[in-house]
């Protein structure tokens, strides 16, 4: 039985993948080990994947500001002889790391381990994590059109994102009932990534009446510490309109297949799942990402046809946009034929067998493996 040690903790957005990417490895008679973050985000979602081994670090984002930097090296030396002892115990085939700050730590001892170390990047520009340990790892994942500053090519493989096996499209209607929906009426989702936008939840809270008025519904997702709830409100023509407030959905799958239209950031996760559950959106750039990803990630989405992008800057504009999209049944038809050409399917089923081929490669001698793969 082979064994791989998944680091993939820190957000959903770098969890999810891992998840997929365990499921599928599992099947193959794999045995995963998935390392996380002490964060909420991440005890939320594996609540429902029990069939994995999990192992939580702490971990800090990099920083240059001195007195972080400091707690950063710290964390990293820490990080990195915890995953060195795990490794030990564990004794995986190989390490992969999603990204985020606990990938570094885990790549970095599968390194000194001698084990065969490999990078997923899931956004349309590669994060620091990427272009750091580039230089060692086996295989380099990125998203087709993505560059990276690499002196070997011949170790990257452009895929997309791998997407849990329970996100599949059902149909809208059952869905919106699932949620508990009017299904003859319009649904607007808003989502704001694993820990939810405070920008958008404000938007759409000072939005609900002139939705409403529209005969459009609202599901969001606010993340963090927000309570549950739902309001009724009446449109001009005395029907009832629901909106219902959500902190976390268990059931992801449903909330995008409800939805006529996604308001959302532009997450590589969320957009990969609107992709394979065919929700077109309205993708608003978290401002602060880091190189300013999520910008590139949303432009990729409009230019693929899947939807629009708007800057957080024009929330102003927004109601009119949502009131125009969600009632345009050709554009949404539109949208909804380039998502499913832009799904990605099986990327986890690729980059499992790849996973088998290096780990067979380098069963030859895994220290001196490394040595070659540096030295190629
Ligand atoms: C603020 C920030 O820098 N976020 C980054 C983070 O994404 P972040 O975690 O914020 O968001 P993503 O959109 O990538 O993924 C969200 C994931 O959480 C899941 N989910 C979300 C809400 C919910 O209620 N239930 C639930 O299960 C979704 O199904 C999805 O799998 O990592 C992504 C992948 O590197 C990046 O593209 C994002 O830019």
């Amino acid at each position: 039985m082979k064994r791989a040690l998944i680091a993939c903790g820190g957000t959903g957005g770098h969890l999810s993948p891992g998840i997929a990417l365990a499921e599928e490895l599992v099947s193959r008679n794999w045995e995963c080990t998935l390392l996380i973050s002490n964060k909420q985000v991440d005890s939320r979602l594996v609540k429902k994947y029990e069939q994995f081994a999990y192992e939580a670090v702490d971990g800090r984002a990099f920083s240059l500001r001195p007195d972080r930097l400091l707690l950063f090296i710290v964390s990293l030396i820490k990080g990195t002889i915890r995953c060195s002892r795990m490794i030990h115990d564990r004794r995986p085939d190989v390490v992969i790391g999603f990204g985020g700050f606990l990938s570094m730590p885990a790549m970095l001892a599968g390194f000194f381990a001698g084990l065969p170390t490999v990078v997923h990047e899931a956004n349309r520009v590669a994060g620091r994590v990427t272009r750091i340990v580039s230089w060692f790892a086996r295989r380099i994942y990125l998203p087709k059109g993505v560059s990276i500053r690499t002196k070997r090519r011949s170790r990257i493989r452009y895929i997309g994102m791998p997407v849990r096996n329970e996100i599949k499209s059902i149909s809208k209607s059952s869905a919106k009932e699932t949620l508990g929906l009017n299904p003859a009426q319009k649904v607007l989702v808003i989502m704001g990534g694993s820990q939810g936008a405070e920008a958008l939840n404000k938007w759409v809270k000072a939005s609900l009446p002139s939705l409403a008025q529209k005969e459009v519904q609202v599901y969001c997702l606010t993340g963090g510490s927000e309570t549950d709830g739902s309001m009724t409100f009446k449109s001009p023509k005395g029907e009832e309109v629901r909106s219902i407030f959500r902190r976390f959905s268990h059931d992801m799958a449903t909330v995008l297949c409800a939805a006529d239209l996604v308001v959302s950031r532009s997450g590589a996760g969320s957009i990969a799942e609107m992709m394979r559950c065919r929700a077109p959106g309205i993708m608003i750039p978290y401002p602060f990402s880091a190189d300013d990803h999520q910008v590139a990630n949303a432009k990729n989405f409009e230019m693929l046809g899947c939807g629009l992008q708007m800057s957080q800057d024009y929330l102003g504009d927004l109601l009119e946009e949502v009131r125009e999209v969600i009632y345009n049944e050709w554009l949404l038809q539109k949208f909804r034929r380039n998502l499913e050409m832009a799904d990605r399917a099986d990327v986890q089923g690729f980059m499992a067998a790849d996973l088998e081929r290096i780990v067979s490669d380098s069963g030859f001698g895994k220290v001196r493996g490394n040595r070659q793969a540096l030295q190629s």
